[in-house]
């Protein structure tokens, strides 16, 4: 199965070095300099430093040419795979499309296969998503996700593991899109206390009601629970709330410690926070962590004041 990674950012470049274990594999970047460089260079010095791209590794700018590939693999921020699927949408039509993007279109609401479904109805959606660094996998380290794809492709399953990448599979695609698109405002939120110097146990407050409130919404959504107790929910929960290489944690962290943040970094917990908070309000489903979040990041509230908003809400059953 020929496969392209269709965007050349942190995770693309290191799914692609992954994958190229099992055979060639084409990285797509948008840019004709940036290709230019991973092609002389033989690293991704611009998106992830230090790792050497492998021979089974090819670098185009083409998008015609990395299209032809049986399998395609989204790899660019959330808000911007609508437009993407969009333009090209009738190149896309009979392909498998497997998401690896996390978050919430803001302007639809929708995850990466309501998208696809929208753009591109002819093509099949999957989602790649779970508890992974694009440095990790990069290295070669040990890593386990979640491939969500409704019609249970065993196939699909073997073509993009790898030795020291192993894939679960499911057929709840809303389950396994929804709790890697959660996870990240809730590594936002726990970013913030740590930064604010609130401590460990009030973190793993934070996590265990945000992961109540990850339940709740993908529920009322249509996902089953047990998918948010797996990798794509819990897993990724638990390793963006508690690692300081999360960006979505990182960007918290700044805002908890009052610190500046670099915003050409790809947070997109900020995004989906928004797209998570109207969603929840128009449908009734009670999100208070997920409002905090929205209301720190566009800067409404201060640190101070959303604990205490938090800490003095009514009291409840768990
Ligand atoms: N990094 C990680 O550890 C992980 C990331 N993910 C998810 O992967 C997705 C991508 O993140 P990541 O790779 O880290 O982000 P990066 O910030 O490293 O890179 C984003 C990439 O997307 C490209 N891009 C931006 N806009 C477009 C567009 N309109 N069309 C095509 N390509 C575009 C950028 O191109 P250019 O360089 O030209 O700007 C860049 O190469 C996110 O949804 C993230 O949550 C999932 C798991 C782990
Ligand atoms: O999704 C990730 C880990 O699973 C990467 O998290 P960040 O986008 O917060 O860096």
């Amino acid at each position: 199965m020929s496969i392209s990674v269709l965007g050349a950012g942190a995770f693309g470049t290191a799914l692609a070095i992954s994958l190229a274990q099992n055979g060639p594999v084409t990285l797509w970047a948008r840019d004709g300099e940036h290709a230019r460089q991973m092609q002389a260079t033989r690293t991704n010095a611009r998106r992830l430093p230090g790792v050497d791209l492998p021979e089974n590794v090819s670098i185009d700018a083409d998008l015609s040419l990395c299209l032809a590939a049986d399998l395609l693999l989204l790899a660019m921020p959330m808000q911007q795979m609508g437009d993407f699927l969009k333009t090209h949408a009738e190149k896309l039509g009979g392909k498998t499309l497997v998401s690896c993007s996390k978050g919430i279109d803001i302007a639809t609401g929708q995850g990466p296969t309501g998208l696809i479904r929208a753009h591109c109805p002819g093509a099949r959606a999957a989602v790649l998503t779970g508890p992974s660094f694009a440095a990790d996998i990069a290295r070669g380290l040990p890593t386990a996700l979640t491939l969500a794809c409704t019609d249970h492709s065993q196939s699909l399953q073997t073509a993009l593991s790898t030795p020291n990448l192993r894939l679960y599979r499911t057929t709840d695609t809303t389950g396994a899109e929804l709790g890697g698109a959660l996870k990240n405002v809730y590594a936002i939120a726990a970013g913030t206390v740590i930064g604010a110097g609130l401590g460990d146990s009030a973190r793993a407050a934070l996590m265990t009601r945000g992961f109540a409130e990850m339940l709740r919404f993908a529920l009322m959504l249509g996902a089953r629970a047990e998918t948010l107790s797996g990798l794509s929910g819990f897993g990724d929960l638990v390793l963006t709330c508690t690692s300081s290489q999360s960006r979505n944690f990182k960007l918290g962290h700044a805002l908890g410690a009052n610190e500046p943040f670099d915003q050409t970094i790809t947070v997109e917990g900020v995004a989906t926070a928004k797209a998570v908070s109207k969603l929840a309000q128009s449908r009734d489903i009670e999100m208070p962590i997920a409002a905090m979040v929205t209301a720190l990041t566009e800067q409404k509230i201060s640190v101070n004041d959303a604990v205490q908003a938090l800490l003095a809400r009514p009291l409840k059953e768990e």
